[in-house]
């Protein structure tokens, strides 16, 4: 079994999940000056990628400022020790985009699909272990089944080359014992195999105690955000999981003091808007929407005049999904059309 050999291994998603919350902004400086400092910290794996995956720039996810194969070379280069991770969702990122990245200097595929769709992945796992990449598989909106369901997910991905499951808390809305179920579920199928992970949110503000549970029902592999930096009110800060875990003794290889600078003097001057709970991520967590909603129920609502976290609320009603952004803009029109019908109405 490869991954890590510690008893947790922090995965930092700043330049992949933060890409959400930077609206795919992130320049090669930026990338550049946060790989060194990661590296620098001993964190031991970094991903790069458009927010939704390579080869996620489109109309529907937003455009990349700078292209992900230029982005990921970029911190292949800056890192000493690190490896690059890649996401990879199939049906967004195609087969050629992970070759090009592997490429580029990529050396771990993470491939993500939906909780009950992991069967999707079976080929990308085939292909990122003949290129010779460490293999994680993403099982998203892991809240929208049961932790039974999850670990038969997981090992569909196992059987197909996945070294790692991860139990992905996309919507921020696992709480304390949900996500644990999960995790003890997935040790229980593939734990002989393979590893687990957790990938958490922070939109109930649960995702650094998720972790810590996580950890407790086998996990080993963690992720984090410098500053949180992440789609809804962002992920676990990387710098808090490394203090959390430091002060229980658990040995994860990074530098306290080293990711506390990496956060506040590199991500801290670039970040657009402190991650935090507010209401609209807040819905996010207490509905079950995928995190990555936020910004796009946000400009949905500016554009038709109506309450952001009301469109959250429905599209959690509705049982959105990724891939689904456009809905938030006929939820935003059917609000607007309703607003307008009440004041008819009142007249
Ligand atoms: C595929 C995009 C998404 O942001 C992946 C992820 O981090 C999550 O589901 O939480
Ligand atoms: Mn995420």
């Amino acid at each position: 079994m490869t991954g890590t050999q510690r008893p947790v291994r922090i995965t930092d998603t700043t330049l992949r999940d933060g890409s959400h919350a930077m609206q795919h902004e992130f320049t090669e400086a930026q990338v550049r000056a946060t790989v060194h400092a990661l590296d620098a910290a001993g964190v031991e794996v970094i991903e790069v990628s458009h927010g939704d995956g390579i080869g996620g720039s489109s109309f529907n996810y937003g455009f990349s400022k700078v292209e992900d194969i230029t982005l990921v070379r970029a911190a292949a280069e800056e890192a000493s020790q690190a490896r690059i991770a890649v996401l990879l969702v199939p049906g967004i990122g195609t087969m050629d985009d992970l070759r090009n990245a592997r490429e580029a200097g990529a050396s771990v595929a993470r491939i993500a699909t939906h909780c009950t769709e992991a069967d999707v992945s079976i080929q990308h796992f085939g292909l990122a272990r003949s290129l010779g990449m460490e293999t994680v598989g993403f099982l998203m909106m892991s809240h929208r089944t049961s932790p039974e369901e999850l670990a038969r997910q997981g090992r569909i991905m196992v059987d197909a080359g996945c070294e790692c499951v991860y139990a992905v808390d996309s919507a921020g809305a696992l709480v304390l014992t949900e996500a644990k179920a999960r995790i003890a579920a997935l040790v229980a199928e593939v734990g002989r195999e393979a590893q687990v992970g957790f990938h958490g949110h922070q939109n109930l503000s649960l995702g650094v105690a998720n972790s810590v549970l996580a950890f407790e029902s086998g996990a080993r592999q963690i992720d984090g955000s410098l500053c949180a930096l992440g789609a809804g009110a962002g992920n676990s800060p990387t710098e808090v999981l490394a203090a959390t875990f430091d002060h229980l003794g658990v040995e994860t290889g990074v530098d306290v003091g080293g990711v506390l600078e990496a956060a506040e003097e590199v991500v801290r001057p670039y970040l657009p808007r402190w991650p935090k709970a507010d209401r609209t991520a807040i819905v996010q967590g207490w509905a079950g929407v995928y995190s990555s909603f936020l910004l796009h129920a946000e400009h949905a609502a500016e554009r038709y005049g109506v309450p952001a976290h009301e469109i959250l609320q429905r599209a959690g009603e509705a049982g959105y999904v990724g891939g689904q952004e456009d809905m938030l803009i006929d939820i935003a029109l059917q609000l607007s059309q309703e607003r307008d019908l009440h004041a008819v109405g009142a007249r």
